[in-house]
Order: structure tokens, then C-alpha cells, then sequence
């Protein structure tokens, strides 16, 4: 692996334990390792090679470290990222308030960062319903919020553009 061209940078975001390390083991390893809970420190980083069609890409994977100790590193690892996976438990409020703050995060300092909200569990929720930490209407009127207001962001920079260049 070691000397592959990353294509694209990713960044995995989220409240500590949230499972970010256990979703990047599952995609590189295809494994998930129950058992003592080891948290990230500053970061680690993986590459992985996917097939899309046709077409091989190779993802640069960052999972940074939960803990709000780490923000500061945390941001240093979201700079340049062409995607992010914001993670939240769909068991833990908190986690979705947390994973609030990172899309706000995103959205005014990476651009052209493609951001994808994922709550994490969803076992926990099959053993248990009760154990859902957030509505799920509360989940879908965020993101629904979020989408209407890139395309009024995207809406107002295209229009600055076409001004700008008077077309
Ligand atoms: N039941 C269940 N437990 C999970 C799942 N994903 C992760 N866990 C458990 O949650 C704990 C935290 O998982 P991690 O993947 O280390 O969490 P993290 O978000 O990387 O944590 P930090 O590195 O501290 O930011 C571990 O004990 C995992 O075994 C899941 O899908 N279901």
C-alpha cells in the first residue's frame, strides 16, 4: 500500500466512542473487533483502494481522535478533505449535538468538503428500540435543513460568479 496516490482525502469526525475507528477497521479490514474500548489519539490513517465501475479510486482515510482535547489536531485533519463522515450514536443525544458542531464546522471552513452525517449502532436499536438517543424526524428535519441551505449557499455563489465574470 505503502507509495499509492491518494485520490481523495477523507476525514472521519465525532463525538469520542462513537465508533469512528470500528467503521474504518470494518472498511479496510472487513472485521469488527469487539471488545476493550481503545480510543484514538490524534489521528491514524488509512488507504483504500475501491472499485467504482470502471474505475479504481484510492480513498485516504483519517480518523481522528474523538476527544475534545484533540479538536484543535482534529481541524488540521479535515484541511483538504474532498469528503467527511460525521459520526454520531444513534443511542447518545449528545453525540448528535457533537456531530452538529462539526457540520457547522465544515460548512464554514472546508468548502469543498462533501459532508456525510452517519449514526452509528443501529444494533443496539434492533435489540432494543427504546434505546434511540434521537428521533429519527429530528435527524431527517437536520440534514433536510442542511440540504435546502447549500442550495441557497450554492444558489448565491453561483450567481456571485456569474456576476463577477458578467455572463
Ligand atoms: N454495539 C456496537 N458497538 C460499537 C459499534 N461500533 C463501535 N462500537 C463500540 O464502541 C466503542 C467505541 O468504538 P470506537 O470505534 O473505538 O470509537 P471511536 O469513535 O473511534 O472513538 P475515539 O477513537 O475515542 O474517537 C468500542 O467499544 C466499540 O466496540 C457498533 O456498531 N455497535
Amino acid at each position: 500500500m505503502s507509495g499509492r496516490r491518494v485520490d481523495a482525502k477523507v476525514v472521519l469526525l465525532g463525538q469520542e466512542g462513537v465508533g469512528k475507528s470500528s467503521l474504518v477497521e470494518r472498511c479496510a479490514h472487513g472485521r469488527f473487533r469487539a471488545g476493550p474500548y481503545q480510543n484514538t489519539i490524534g489521528a491514524a490513517f488509512v488507504a483504500k483502494v475501491m472499485t467504482v465501475g470502471d474505475q479504481t479510486v484510492t480513498l485516504g482515510i483519517w480518523d481522528t481522535a474523538g476527544s475534545e482535547r484533540y479538536e484543535a489536531m482534529s481541524r488540521i485533519y479535515y484541511r483538504g478533505a474532498r469528503a467527511a463522515v460525521v459520526c454520531y450514536d444513534l443511542t447518545d443525544s449528545g453525540s448528535f449535538q457533537r456531530a452538529k458542531f462539526w457540520v457547522n464546522e465544515l460548512q464554514n471552513c472546508e468548502e469543498g468538503c462533501r459532508i456525510y452525517l452517519c449514526g452509528t449502532k443501529s444494533d443496539l436499536l434492533e435489540e432494543d428500540r427504546r434505546k434511540r438517543g434521537i428521533d429519527f424526524h429530528d435527524v431527517q428535519d437536520y440534514a433536510d435543513d442542511e440540504l435546502f441551505q447549500k442550495v441557497a449557499e450554492d444558489y448565491v455563489n453561483f450567481s456571485a460568479f456569474q456576476v463577477m465574470t458578467g455572463e
